[in-house]
């Protein structure tokens, strides 16, 4: 199955924790819904206390808000955080819409991002939703504001475009460092128990989870050396993302411009 195939299809995964049951804060995992956006390959994910029934939203994006709040109120949750792992790109994200439709939601965002939002993120701080929280790791590289988000147990990591699926975020514009990149995620993210489940902000294979252990193996660019990484990210020749003039300005600004 391809990325654009993937563009009905939302995929629920319940997730059982070995701290199941657990009423610590940051112990147990919460549950997880994984959506797609299939013009940008985009990946949002719901996480939710199924008790206290708080929820956040990572990444959501500006086309796919009706879907997303649609899940959230069939599900019976409170949504209290929506937060980007960095300033995007590609895509404008609903973040600020969000806002404007759920009552006393909050943005979060990396303090490095330069964009607005209520919550400015940086290393150790937690986001807290029921018995559950995600705490931020900040990962520059792709962006200065970039950050991954790893669950209280350490299960999962929401790695947004540090680290992708067998590859990873370009480091061709908004700040972008070869360098920076390869210290994050080999100093924030392959430090993480090899099980811990990585979720990307994007696919374009298909693709939808691997885990740390995997991608220390397999990743055809992190298991290089540094030289090695910034010679193949000096050289991916990218085409700039159809939609970057319009996406950062808009992202900047919690993606209400022109909205
Ligand atoms: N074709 C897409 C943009 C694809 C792209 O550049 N993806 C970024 C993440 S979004 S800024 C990326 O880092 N890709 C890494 C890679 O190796 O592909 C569009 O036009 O939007």
């Amino acid at each position: 199955m391809n990325g654009h195939a993937l563009s009905a299809c939302l995929i629920y995964c319940l997730r059982h924790s070995a701290n199941r049951g657990e009423t610590q804060h940051c112990t147990a995992s919460p549950r997880i819904s994984s959506l797609f956006e299939s013009e940008s390959c985009t990946y949002t994910y719901l996480l939710a206390d199924t008790e206290t029934k708080e929820a956040v939203l990572i990444d959501p994006v500006l086309e796919t808000i009706e879907r997303d709040l649609k899940l959230v109120k069939e599900l019976g949750l409170s949504l209290t955080v929506a937060v980007n792992t960095h300033c995007h790109a590609d895509h404008i994200t609903s973040t600020g819409l969000m806002k404007q439709r759920v009552a006393g939601l909050k943005s979060a965002i990396s303090k490095f991002s330069g964009a607005c939002a209520d919550i400015h993120l940086k290393e150790g701080d937690k986001i807290t939703f029921g018995r559950h929280c995600l705490t931020v790791r900040e990962t520059p590289g792709h962006t200065d504001g970039c950050i991954t988000l790893v669950t209280g147990d350490q299960s999962m990591a929401f790695t947004g475009d540090a680290l992708l699926i067998r590859g990873c975020g370009r480091t061709d514009f908004q700040q972008g460092c070869p360098k920076k990149l390869y210290q994050s995620i080999h100093g924030k993210i392959f430090t993480l128990p090899n099980e811990c489940l990585i979720y990307p902000a994007h696919d374009y294979l298909g693709q939808t989870a691997s885990t740390v252990g995997e991608e220390r193996k397999f990743n055809p660019r992190l298991t290089k050396g540094i030289e090695g990484f910034v010679e193949i990210m000096n050289n991916l020749n990218l085409p700039k993302p159809k939609k970057i003039d319009i996406s950062v300005p808009a992202n900047l600004v919690c993606g209400l411009h022109q909205v």
